[in-house]
């Protein structure tokens, strides 16, 4: 898997490849890793697909309780901290890397990321994945604070491309979900599997 979340003015781009390997085989290759937690709030998942689809639907049921509780819409800190109540509490017998991103009226954009152990980063950017590690220093030299929607767009689907190209466990097209106060927009990026020079 190669997933990524990027803050930006005003909302949050995600993106994910869509395989689902068993060993070397493909057992999807049109999964949709980008999972809706709230009207406003997503996940992009990364490792074992059960553990994940469980943590994810967990999350979205005490999400409800919490927002018919509160009359209001619920923060993306909130539903990140309930990734890592369940993810930590849970370490020994999970595999789920997963990045909570979305927008709510206190924080605008935000991206989160919770690593195997448990542990929550609020982050300008994540990756995550196996396909992560091979895009690390391209990220770090490509990111500028205060990009544009478009600017993240761009950086999210080239840095995905890279990961996706070099990665054998991920691939697929390349999903990507636009959040911000107006709402959602999903897009789908076929892949050329031409080498990138
Ligand atoms: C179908 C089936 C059986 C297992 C599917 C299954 O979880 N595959 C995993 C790889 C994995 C992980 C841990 C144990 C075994 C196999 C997978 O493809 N994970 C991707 C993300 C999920 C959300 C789709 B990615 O991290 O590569």
């Amino acid at each position: 898997t190669s997933i990524m979340a990027v803050e930006f003015d005003g909302g949050v781009i995600m993106g994910a490849d869509s395989r689902t390997t068993t060993g070397a085989y493909i057992a999807n290759r049109v999964t949709n890793k980008i999972t809706p937690i709230h009207e406003r709030i997503y996940c992009c998942r990364s490792g074992s697909a059960a553990d994940t689809q469980a943590i994810s639907d967990y999350v979205r049921y005490y999400l409800e309780m919490h927002t018919s509780e509160l009359c209001d819409d619920p923060d993306v800190k909130t539903a990140a901290s309930l990734f890592q109540l369940l993810c930590y509490s849970n370490k020994n017998n999970l595999m789920a890397g997963i990045i909570v991103a979305g927008w709510d009226k206190h924080q605008g954009g935000s991206v989160y990321n919770i690593s195997l152990g448990g542990s929550m980063v609020k982050q300008p950017f994540a990756i995550g994945g196996s396909g992560s590690t091979y895009i690390y220093g391209y990220c770090d030299s490509k990111f500028k604070p205060k990009m544009t929607k478009d600017e993240c767009i761009e950086f999210v689907q080239n840095s995905l491309a890279l990961a996706m190209f070099r990665d054998g466990s991920s691939g697929g097209v390349i999903r990507l979900c636009i959040i911000d106060k107006n709402g959602v927009e999903r897009r789908m990026i076929p892949g050329n599997n031409l080498p990138r020079f």
